[in-house]
């Protein structure tokens, strides 16, 4: 949809919805706006604590958005990658650069200090190439798409430290993140790498509040859509025509959200045309590629391709049953028969996680259980003590583990196939799950419980997709299962 599109159909949607959207607003907690107060100011640093994943079992917006939290946090460390860099811009004979350190982009002294004091010593992969594009004047929109952890927020912390002029104490770069936790991360990694500057930072996030006729004197403002656009459009606390670089991160969580691609663009109605526009996401598919156009124009885009799985590696096997009992029946022959180095187990609920979970700890086996209703802290918390190897098995559900990398799991259990909404076999969780037990050349192990011909017939589906045999096991010849490893 072209710009002028979008901007009418919010117009008409702004007109239509106001005051319900006003009531809405007090009424949802995911990151968003309070009324304004005329009493309180923004403080520098709001206190967070994640909340846990909603109640539903398979994944909505604010389950995503956990998801990305819980990434961030995970992400100690950068994701090096060997995957292609695509670099797709208006004129494809203009040159790129690349840079190999980061003194080669003629950084502020103690900008530079900064990236270094974070322990960055070299530009990641998307980094070599974003940044001399990102830093480059006059400034080019930019949309970058890679996986998570490969230093995204990085590049877009730094561009906006680079082109702030602390000497002038109004907001100059303005951030949306689709949660009020997603945007107190990017803060921390805005306020370390600016440690050296004086660099004031404001978050327009729930809670935080401006009173009537404040104006801002912060030099970044980090929030999400529905506060910014009431301190930026409602109160005027800021100017959105000085803004230099706008910044739109987590653009798939962000469409996931409801009412923040709208207000995203109400924002960006406000702002000049020569304002840098950059917008971030983990994942690349028509949505994000609609709200990306609606809101970046002439954009460089700059993809880094997920490194590929396949099943090549990977031996996969399926175990018939008649009911869950006997599910974990087999799983004990097999776990008490061959050895396993580290496996996980998706289960399609949490209740049979749990259960699954009590039933093989009362076996004296170390099992980890990650699950929706834990907190974001808390599951990170599971993963890394699961990664030292503290635990041997990880059960949890499709959602809680979707986009972990764990890579010295070698057995992957489906106790429960993934299916679609629609009952369907879910090919790409299948392959995204056990996919990885098999890289780096290592082999892998994959086992199916099957508990229905509907299961059967969804196996059957998922063999013929990938055209590779899924062998049948009997869990009750422990002679069969100790061959399933030679
Ligand atoms: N050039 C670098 N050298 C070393 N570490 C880096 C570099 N850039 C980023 N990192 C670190 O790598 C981790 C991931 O980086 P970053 O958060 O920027 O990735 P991301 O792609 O934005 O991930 P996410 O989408 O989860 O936010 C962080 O711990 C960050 O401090």
């Amino acid at each position: 949809m072209a710009d002028d599109d979008w901007a009418q159909a919010v117009d008409a949607q702004e007109n239509q919805i106001t005051e319900k959207v006003e009531n809405l607003k007090l009424a949802t907690g995911q990151g968003d706006a309070p009324a304004a107060s005329p009493s309180a100011t923004p403080s520098a640093t709001p206190s967070a604590t994640a909340s846990a994943a909603p109640e539903g079992e398979e994944g909505d917006a604010a389950d995503l958005a956990t998801q990305s939290l819980l990434m961030k946090k995970l992400h100690s460390k950068l994701v090096q990658t060997k995957s292609d860099l695509e670099v797709l811009q208006k004129d494809p004979n203009s040159p790129l650069y690349s840079v190999k350190s980061f003194e080669a982009l003629n950084l502020k002294p103690e900008l530079l200090k900064g990236v270094y004091a974070m322990g960055f010593n070299a530009p990641s992969k998307i980094q070599e190439t974003a940044l001399p594009t990102l830093l480059a004047d006059p400034p080019s929109n930019m949309i970058a798409q890679s996986q998570s952890g490969t230093g995204k927020t990085a590049a877009f912390v730094l561009t906006m430290l680079s082109r702030v002029d602390p000497t002038r104490h109004y907001p100059q770069c303005l951030c949306l993140a689709p949660t009020y936790e997603l945007a107190l991360q990017i803060g921390e990694v805005t306020q370390q790498m600016s440690q050296f500057m004086q660099v004031k930072i404001g978050y327009a996030v729930r809670g935080e509040r401006v009173s009537r006729g404040e104006r801002l004197t912060d030099h970044i403002i980090i929030g999400t859509p529905g506060t910014v656009m009431d301190w930026g459009l409602k109160f005027k606390a800021f100017d959105l025509k000085k803004i230099e670089v706008f910044v739109l991160d987590e653009a798939d969580v962000m469409i996931a959200t409801q009412g923040h691609q709208d207000q995203s663009v109400r924002i960006h109605r406000g702002l000049r045309k020569d304002c840098q526009m950059l917008l971030f996401s983990a994942t690349y598919d028509e949505p994000v590629m609609r709200f990306a156009q609606a809101v970046v124009r002439d954009a460089v885009v700059i993809r880094l391709r997920r490194e590929e799985e396949s099943l090549d590696n990977i031996k996969q096997f399926y175990i018939m049953c008649r009911d869950q009992q006997e599910k974990f029946q087999a799983l004990s022959n097999i776990y008490g028969t061959i050895s396993i180095g580290q496996s996980m187990i998706f289960c399609h609920t949490r209740r049979t996680a749990s259960w699954l979970s009590e039933q093989m700890s009362k076996e004296g086996h170390a099992v980890a259980l990650l699950s929706g209703e834990l907190t974001v802290e808390q599951r990170s918390s599971v993963i890394n003590r699961f990664r030292e190897g503290k635990e041997k098995v990880l059960i949890t559900t499709n959602v809680s583990a979707r986009g972990i990398d764990i890579e010295q799991v070698t057995v992957v259990v489906n106790f429960d196939l993934p299916i679609d909404q629609k009952g369907n076999p879910d090919c790409e969780t299948y392959l995204h799950r056990i996919g990885r037990t098999g890289r780096f050349g290592k082999s892998g192990l994959a086992i199916n419980m099957i508990d229905s011909d509907r299961n059967l017939h969804n196996l059957k589906k998922i063999e013929a997709h990938f055209g590779k045999k899924i062998y049948h096991l009997d869990a009750e010849d422990m002679d069969e299962i100790e061959k399933i490893t030679s």
